[in-house]
């Protein structure tokens, strides 16, 4: 079971909603994900203009948990404005800051993330901020009171999958509050090597919304993520330098 602050899920796996080709797939991707949280960026939605498309008006909303982010935002000040839009409008008080710091990456501004989310968590929010993989940013959110932190795998919309798992690790290994693997999946073996790795969750998008076949991806992901969390909680071999027999002869006779 996967719980953020008072929210307990039990699937691992968090969905985004953009970039997909059409509803009915879109529909169709995000029920064979068996996905729990779709977040989506509030400044992208059109949540507040009636007569343009919205994908949260095609589904059953009372399933899912929607997690409004910050997307679009460059500073703290717009990440909190954005948050308490979403807020406003009855949205859940969850929410994922996202506050880029480089348009070509699209990496995170640490600074601003870390400010955005203390005044987030002052004004009582339930607080998901999308990080680096930097290891003593991801401990400094954490003292500030986060309710999970999102490390990237790699750049949003990459597909490159997990470039830095030792410091993935190492940020799992000190994390007293959930971990997501956010971003730049590219396939469902990263998902399992996250989860692998001992994180609690993976949000991803672009993998499946931009899979030739989006529906078949987000049961892979689906499948990834069970696959992985099973492996994890199994204990795997420690990694050895020499080989040692499968099948030890040790104390057979050969006669
Ligand atoms: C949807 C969302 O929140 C993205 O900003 C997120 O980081 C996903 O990234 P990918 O599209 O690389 O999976």
């Amino acid at each position: 079971m996967l719980k953020i602050g008072p929210y307990e899920f039990q699937s691992r796996l968090l969905l985004g909603t953009g970039k997909f080709g059409d509803f009915a797939t879109q529909k169709k991707a995000v029920e064979e994900s068996g996905t729990e949280i779709l977040t989506f960026a509030v400044r992208r939605m059109n949540i507040f203009e009636k007569n343009q498309p919205n994908f949260l008006e095609e589904i059953d909303v009372s399933r899912y948990t929607l997690l409004p982010n910050t997307a679009g935002a460059k500073t703290a000040e717009e990440a909190v404005r954005i948050a308490k839009l979403a807020k406003a409008s009855g949205l859940c008080d969850m929410v994922k800051v996202e506050v880029i710091g480089c348009d070509k990456t699209l990496l995170p501004d640490p600074v601003e993330t870390l400010k955005a989310s203390e005044q987030l968590l002052n004004e009582g929010f339930i607080v998901l901020p999308y990080t680096s993989d930097d290891v003593v940013l991801a401990r400094k959110l954490q003292e500030l009171g986060v309710h999970a932190i999102m490390p990237g795998a790699s750049p949003i919309g990459t597909g490159q999958g997990i470039i830095n798992p030792l410091n993935l690790s190492f940020i799992i290994e000190q994390a007293r509050v959930p971990v997501i693997v956010d971003a730049g999946i590219g396939s469902a073996s990263d998902v399992a090597k996250a989860m692998e790795l001992g994180a609690d969750g993976v949000l991803l998008n672009t993998a499946v919304s931009g899979a030739q076949d989006p529906v078949k991806m987000a049961r892979a992901m689906k499948l990834g993520m069970k696959a992985g969390r099973a492996s994890f909680e199994a204990g795997r071999i420690p990694v050895k330098r020499y080989a040692s027999a499968s099948s030890p002869m040790e104390g057979m006779s050969m006669s």
